[in-house]
């Protein structure tokens, strides 16, 4: 044991040690292969050197080339081992093909390195006719009358068996590979075609498949995960024929690669934490309110509670991890999971969350959300027990409504983004909807309706302010030339990154690129009736941002005020802001707005409107807001930021300082 646990350490900083240089973890596995197998029969070796004795069994061993007896321990040490590098060995099929590989390398050496293996090897091949020359050479063998000759062939019998019992195995294993590829895929157009009926548009089946996390989840890591495996296998052996029609399919794109995939499982956990969802209900499909049949499997569970390990989510790691080993139990298994190393990552999660609950007591900080509010002591308790951030989001929830706002409201974003309301009910009395009919006459014969969401900052609600048919083309003119949204780099000002905190793409919508701008005029005519501000005239507003979100993209709380008079000099402040939602969300999604504690539900065609700015020039701070995380759908936002200076007199100075 002693020295498994140090091959263990020497493996572990080793491996860290490769990926920091930057090595793929296939690379990394191979060199751990490697170094076990030399590792091992140096061991062997080095003993036969030094004239050491060796054990009855290590002389079977290397006489029949069998290595069940130490197979064992090898693949204790690589469970252990895999624990710890979680990363390397993130898919429990991973790991259990790997264990197989290795076992296949070390025949296959035993079987090089035997002389007399190899002897009967070279027989084979003559008594198979391989070697022409050298059987016309030998006598043929009595088979029936000789001993001797049937001995052999016993003998010859076995290098068969190896090979093809090794072949065989390899052939099972590939089937497995692709079996388990087209069953998933299978599974997934099934629960879309059942939704949809079968006849229904690829386009159509498109869109379902990429409104749902799970299937979007499930699309990436098939990518990313089953189909390389594929390739690898039938680029080795299979029929020219099939692989030369299959390497003829036009790639457009890169394909999904591991860094999607492990991108796509940390999706699904922000939308959980989001979202409030458990991963129960989550993993069968019922998203909120919201039915879906899409399930995940108890191998594709553990898979996502691995990756929460790697994470150090380990409230997350601990739920689905349990999840997986229920779904095992209960026989909904696609036949890929290890139940010991299953049960191994269990224990070891449960490990490391008692741990950083030790920690975190002990630095007296509750700042890691992603633990249970007590230690975990039997998995079963994780269906029962609250977490952290669950905590602190009532609580920050009671302290709003008591009307204690100074409490960090990233919880109340979050319970907003959950679905409450933290309105109290003195805020909640003043809230009506009204029919807009005076504000224009144009209005009079066209009523708009309208909602009062907040009524201190003004914050509305406007619906159908644009329809269906231009709705669509905006998207279709802007799809095209959405790119993620991007922060500087304060480091270095040249230089933008990927935003983490807005994880939507965008574009600025050119008005002529429509067939006809004139009806975007008349939209932008009527915001000007809504909200009395000018917004057509130049100076007046923003070119047009549209921006998209997929499932779990999100956009943190912030202010659309700039707050930098670089960029306001000439135009002055964003003093508004009228937002159109150009989709309908059906889970998640909402803009929340934490200090006021209301959110705005996106329903294709309305718009929100709210200043940004007080009357008195300064950021009005409690317009807060943020895009919580679409759980299911497709968001899609057209943002018109109206300006101070082209405004100053629609949007005059108040009479008292608080306007
Ligand atoms: O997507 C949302 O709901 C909010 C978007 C937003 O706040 C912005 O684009 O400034
Ligand atoms: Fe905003």
């Amino acid at each position: 044991l002693e020295s498994s646990v140090m091959q263990l350490d020497t493996l572990s900083e080793s491996v860290k040690g490769m990926q920091d240089e930057g090595f793929s973890n296939s690379e990394i596995i191979n060199t751990i292969k490697l170094e076990l197998s030399i590792s091992r029969t140096k061991s062997l070796i080095g003993k036969l050197y030094n004239d050491e004795e060796l054990t009855e069994q290590e002389i079977a061993k290397l006489k029949s080339g069998d290595v069940d007896d130490n197979d064992e321990e090898l693949e204790n040490l690589l469970r252990q081992f895999s624990i710890y590098t979680m990363e390397a060995y993130n898919n429990a099929s991973a790991s259990s093909l790997l264990i197989e590989n290795v076992k296949d390398e070390i025949i296959e050496n035993e079987i090089e390195n035997d002389e007399y293996e190899q002897d009967i090897a070279s027989i084979a091949a003559r008594f198979m006719g391989n070697d022409e020359e050298a059987t016309k050479k030998l006598p043929k063998p009595d088979y029936a009358y000789s001993p001797y000759d049937l001995f052999k062939l016993v003998r010859l019998e076995e290098t068969i068996y190896k090979p093809l019992k090794k072949y065989v195995k390899k052939v099972e294993m590939k089937l497995k590979v692709l079996k388990s590829y087209l069953q998933d895929y299978e599974g997934s157009s099934e629960l879309v075609a059942s939704a949809l009926g079968s006849k229904a548009a690829l386009e159509q089946r498109a869109q379902a498949i990429v409104s749902n996390p799970l299937t979007s989840y499930r699309l990436i890591r098939r990518f990313a995960i089953k189909l390389p495996d594929v390739w690898a296998m039938l680029a080795e052996d299979l029929e020219e024929e099939l692989w030369g029609k299959l390497s003829t399919i036009p790639t457009q794109h890169q394909p999904p690669n591991e860094k999607d995939w492990k991108e796509s499982i940390e999706a699904l956990f922000r939308i959980q934490y989001y979202n409030g969802y458990n991963a129960k209900e989550f993993a069968n499909g019922n998203l909120g309110e919201l039915e879906s049949n899409v399930k995940l499997t108890a191998a594709q569970c553990m898979e996502v509670g691995l990756r929460a390990v790697a994470l150090k989510q380990h409230g997350h790691a601990l739920e689905w991890l349990y999840l997986a080993q229920n779904k095992h139990l209960n026989g909904e298994d696609d036949s890929e999971i290890d139940a010991k190393f299953l049960q191994q990552s269990l224990d070891y999660a449960m490990k490391e969350h008692n741990r950083a609950w030790d920690d975190n007591f002990k630095s007296r900080s509750l700042a890691h959300t992603y633990l249970y509010s007590h230690k975990i002591n039997n998995p079963e308790e994780v269906e029962v027990m609250k977490t952290n951030s669950d905590l602190f989001k009532e609580l920050s929830k009671q302290l709003r409504k008591q009307e204690q706002y100074g409490y960090h409201h990233q919880y109340n974003f979050m319970s907003l983004c959950a679905g409450e309301s933290l309105q109290t009910e003195k805020e909640r009395s003043r809230l009506y909807c009204w029919q807009e009919k005076t504000k224009h006459p144009y209005f009079y014969i066209n009523p708009l309706n309208v909602e009062l969401l907040n009524d201190d900052p003004y914050l509305i609600q406007v619906y159908n302010v644009i329809g269906n048919n231009l709705v669509e083309e905006v998207r279709n003119v802007t799809i095209r030339n959405l790119a993620r949204s991007q922060v500087i780099n304060y480091d270095d000002p040249d230089v933008n990154d990927v935003s983490k905190t807005r994880t939507s793409s965008q574009t600025w919508l050119d008005a002529y690129s429509l067939r006809n701008p004139e009806k975007l005029r008349s939209v932008m005519q009527l915001i000007e009736k809504i909200t009395g501000l000018y917004t057509i005239k130049p100076g007046s507003s923003e070119e047009l941002q549209v921006a998209c979100y997929g499932t779990s993209h999100h956009y943190d709380e912030h202010l659309d005020a700039i707050q930098d008079p670089r960029r306001t000099i000439t135009t002055g402040e964003r003093i508004a802001t009228f937002m159109v939602y150009l989709s309908t969300v059906e889970q998640g999604g909402k803009t929340a707005f934490p200090v006021l504690g209301t959110a705005a539900d996106p329903i294709q065609g309305s718009g929100v409107f709210w200043y940004n700015m007080r009357k008195n020039g300064e950021p009005d701070k409690r317009t807060w807001h943020g895009g919580c995380p679409v759980a299911h759908g497709i968001k899609w936002v057209m943002n018109s930021w109206i300006l101070e200076h082209e405004n100053f007199l629609k949007y005059p100075c108040g009479l008292h300082a608080g306007e």
